[in-house]
């Protein structure tokens, strides 16, 4: 089906591997090349100057002996101070590369969710697509920025520190080359148990993450339906869940940590004893024991770091796929190549069919000329059909049978900015954005409007004393969720930001429970005095104004079956008069 078809993405590799997780870095992070080449550079010398160091000390060490320290200790001043100027700067160029190329995967991710179709977001849950946007990202940026640069470093440091060793003494570091495979042992096979569970820590993290987004976007349900025991007990389970892990977790860890210390002073007390041996026959300087210890410090530690990174590149693998999900699907068509659109002047529906899944058709052989200038109340028992009616207009959905033509021309011609900026949309869910009450008003309109114009057409929806109560008029914060306006303000708010763009076409999908009788008569009569241009097509759900439509046309499972004025259709359609009655009665 052409609109399902949009939400799925490229076919893609079986198993995900370092090689994707490159290209997603390379193609939409784009790190600076330049900067984290230079970092790694940097930390490159930092870790040359820290092996120095430490020779320099076992000169020192040997050189004090004989009292000529004075020079020695001038030249390991200048390596210490150039080994803390080039950390700094490495570490801030690798934090930096990673901010930055974060930030771009983050902004290319927030623009790419924008742009996703319609029908995505029928089938993907919220939370799970703000924690791809939030954690996942943050994931990568912990790789770029601190442990792919650890690796490194540890990398070098215990290449050094073994050629360095090596020069020292040959015996002394076959004692070490004997202990650190043993080390190599426990570690690899326990950071993969670690890898599983943080891998599972983070599936279960995004999880709470979108049942939190739901728990609090529902909240006023939840207390409806007194299911706070319910949730909190779904919360919980959820939260014990992560517990589990993270308790598995850190047992490994602490248990992994004293075996590598216990191993660590092991090789070090061998390395003592030997070692003072060596130094009583004189075969080795008590500088070069020194240094050696260091060494074999210097070598030991960032085998951790090394390995982990394997065990960090395996989490963010899993990361890169979950993004990946989202760039691989194919953003909405917009059609820039599309006619252009001045006005909606006639919308043709010729056996219109559709279905949003293959085997299930929700609008079946819909027959609809629409003129400019009609007041359209569409009606029907819920799940007829009416918004995806609409929502065919808008271009969200294609029909998978029959034309659907604007001017005279299918509607998949047009240019979808230009086909939407001629429609002024009210949906029944109306969300206001975060923002100002004129950033609302405002949202993507295509015209400029001056606040006289705003506040006169709220005004026209009967908002000007409520306009005035507020503080800071037009520059008042109307909230996070708009929480501080009621359902049936933000209804009229919601007809007022899509009356702005000056439309052709407006379709009024009616709130069923935000407006009180009074209000809704207001809306209704605002409509009637609507420019006789403008073409309107209301979602009437409550009957109680409907012969103020010139036009009904009344839609059961997915057909219009009635199609005329009230009287029309009083008197010859038995299910509108049922439908009429039955609500009538109930106001
Ligand atoms: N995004 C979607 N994905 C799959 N099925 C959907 C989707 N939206 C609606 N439907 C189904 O399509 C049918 C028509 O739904 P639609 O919302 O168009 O009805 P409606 O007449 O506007 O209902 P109401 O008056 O309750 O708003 C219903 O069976 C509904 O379950």
């Amino acid at each position: 089906m052409t609109t399902n078809s949009a939400t799925s993405a490229k076919p893609r590799p079986k198993k995900y591997g370092t090689r994707d997780l490159l290209r997603l870095i390379t193609t939409n992070a784009e790190p600076k090349k330049g900067l984290f080449i230079l970092g790694i550079l940097l930390s490159f010398v930092a870790t040359i100057c820290s092996l120095s160091i430490t020779l320099m000390l076992k000169e020192f060490i040997d050189a004090f002996n004989h009292g000529n320290s004075g020079q020695l200790l001038v030249k390991l001043s200048i390596v210490i101070v150039l080994q803390l100027l080039a950390s700094v700067s490495s570490s801030f160029l690798l934090s930096y590369t990673g901010v930055d190329a974060v930030s771009k995967l983050r902004s290319t991710l927030w623009d790419h969710i924008v742009d996703l179709p319609i029908p995505y977001f029928d089938h993907n849950r919220t939370g799970e697509l703000s924690s791809r946007v939030v954690n996942d990202t943050s994931t990568i940026f912990e790789l770029i920025s601190s442990q792919f640069s650890n690796a490194i470093n540890g990398l070098i440091s215990i290449i050094g520190s073994l050629i360095l060793m090596l020069m020292l003494n040959l015996k002394l570091t076959i004692i070490i080359l004997i202990i650190v495979p043993i080390m190599a042992v426990i570690i690899i096979p326990m950071g993969q148990v670690l890898a599983r569970i943080s891998k599972a820590i983070q599936k279960e993290t995004a999880n709470l993450n979108s049942a939190a987004v739901q728990m609090i976007s529902q909240n006023r349900l939840v207390k409806a339906m007194v299911a706070e025991k319910r949730l909190k007990s779904q919360g919980n389970d959820q939260v014990n869940r992560i517990k589990g892990f993270s308790i598995s977790q850190i047992k490994l860890i602490s248990f992994l940590n004293p075996i590598l210390n216990i191993i660590l002073l092991a090789a070090i007390f061998i390395i003592i004893v030997y070692g003072g041996i060596l130094v009583q026959t004189n075969a080795l300087t008590i500088g070069s024991l020194v240094a050696f210890l260091m060494y074999a410090v210097q070598m030991i530690s960032p085998l951790s770091s090394v390995t982990g990174l394997v065990t960090a590149v395996q989490q963010t693998v899993g990361a890169t796929e979950r993004i990946d999900d989202i760039l691989d699907t194919p953003v909405e068509d917009k059609r820039l190549d599309g006619v252009g659109l001045d006005s909606i002047d006639t919308i043709n529906f010729d056996h219109v069919d559709f279905g949003y899944e293959a085997d299930q058709p929700v609008l079946k052989d819909i027959n609809l000329d629409i003129h400019r200038g009609e007041r359209i109340a569409l009606i029907g028992e819920s799940g007829s059909g009416k918004t995806t009616l609409v929502s065919l207009l808008e271009s969200y959905y294609a029909p998978t049978a029959g034309t659907l033509d604007v001017n005279g021309a299918p509607v998949a011609s047009y240019a979808v900015p230009a086909l939407r900026d001629q429609i002024g949309y009210v949906s029944q869910e109306v969300d206001l954005m975060p923002g100002t009450m004129r950033d609302n008003l405002l949202l993507g309109s295509p015209v400029a409007v001056t606040d006289d114009r705003l506040v006169e057409l709220l005004g026209q929806v009967g908002l000007s004393d409520w306009l005035a109560s507020l503080s800071d008029g037009l520059d008042t914060d109307v909230g996070e969720r708009g929480l501080n306006v009621s359902g049936g303000q933000r209804q009229r708010l919601a007809i007022v930001r899509a009356l702005v763009r000056e439309p052709s076409l407006l379709i009024l999908d009616e709130a069923t429970a935000s407006l009180d009788n009074q209000n809704q008569e207001k809306v209704t009569q605002l409509l009637a005095t609507l420019p006789a241009n403008l073409t309107s097509i209301t979602i009437v759900h409550r009957l109680n104004q409907i012969e103020a439509y010139p036009r009904i046309l009344f839609m059961e499972d997915g057909e219009i079956t009635g199609d005329g004025d009230h009287a029309t259709l009083l008197a010859s359609h038995a299910r509108y008069r049922d439908f009429y009655r039955l609500q009538y009665q109930h106001g």
